[in-house]
């Protein structure tokens, strides 16, 4: 790669406890890329990229974004510099309207009187932004924006995660276990979203333990193992079987030692 990666993490130490999640892991996203991390269940991927998004403050090592030096104490900074995550829990109100699901948080407001702290919300706007950011994505089978999200199928509330997450996330979208749950289709659907993220310019992360899903969108591979990247592979190169036995320590790439 002659390119700078748009997001690097480097040396990155997570501790709850006794437990060590990240162990001096490092990580480079780069433009334009979807780029999977996969590993065994508990090898640190949730926590790698709570800390890249802002949702866990790392106890060492270092982030920057675009080369510039991050250090970001919750979800919302790293919203505001672009950072757009979708955790396996979704965060969305079941009881809101898909457009309110969308601005939780950052709602669009008509202008008040100068300095008022209690500018009226301006729904409208957010209804015609959601509908139109859902109908680029081709969600079209959501009919009504101010449908409770409690009322939609899992794979429409995940598009409406993953939508929300593209319209907002202008440097980088990361996605964790997106099609975990879903059907067929409904997964379908959400790789397509991701491929289409992908063709407009932003790079994302998907964390996943799907490998046919993984080979099939992925760019490049990050292998998760033991708190940190053991690999980086090209699902051009391996088999499904080869990164199942990487991730799980059965059997090492070569050129690779478990200590590096
Ligand atoms: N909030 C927490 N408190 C205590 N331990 C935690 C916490 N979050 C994660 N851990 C521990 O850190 C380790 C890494 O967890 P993490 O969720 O990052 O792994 P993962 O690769 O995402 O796992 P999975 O694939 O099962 O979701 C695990 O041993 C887990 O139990």
């Amino acid at each position: 790669m002659t390119q700078e990666p748009i997001l690097k993490g480097r040396g990155l130490v997570k501790r709850y406890g006794k437990v060590t999640a990240l162990d001096h892991c490092d990580f480079d996203l780069y433009p334009g890329e979807i780029l999977a991390v996969i590993g065994d269940n508990g090898a640190g991927k949730s926590s790698l990229i709570k800390a890249l998004s802002g949702a866990v403050v790392p106890d060492e090592g270092e982030i920057t974004l675009e080369g510039q030096k991050i250090n970001f104490t919750s979800p919302i900074d790293a919203r505001a510099a672009g950072i757009e995550c979708v955790y396996q829990t979704l965060a969305m109100s079941p009881a809101l309207s898909i457009a309110d699901n969308m601005f939780m948080g950052r709602e669009l407001r008509k202008p008040g009187i100068m300095g008022s702290l209690f500018r009226k919300l301006d729904k409208p706007a957010m209804e015609k932004f959601a509908r139109a950011k859902l109908n680029e994505l081709g969600l079209m089978t959501i009919q009504n924006i101010n449908q409770a999200v409690e009322t939609l199928s899992g794979g429409q509330r995940q598009g409406v995660a993953v939508a929300r997450a593209a319209a907002f996330g202008s440097k980088v979208v990361i996605l964790d276990e997106p099609t975990a749950a879903l059907g067929v289709k409904e997964s379908r659907r959400v790789l397509e979203l991701i491929r289409d993220v992908r063709s407009r310019g932003i790079p994302i992360i998907l964390i996943s333990h799907n490998m046919p899903h993984v080979f099939e969108v992925a760019d490049r591979i990050h292998i998760h193992r033991l708190g940190k990247r053991l690999c980086v592979i090209k699902p051009s190169d391996y088999t499904m079987s080869d990164a199942v036995a990487f991730m799980t320590g059965a059997k090492l790439p070569e050129g690779v030692t478990e200590a590096a």
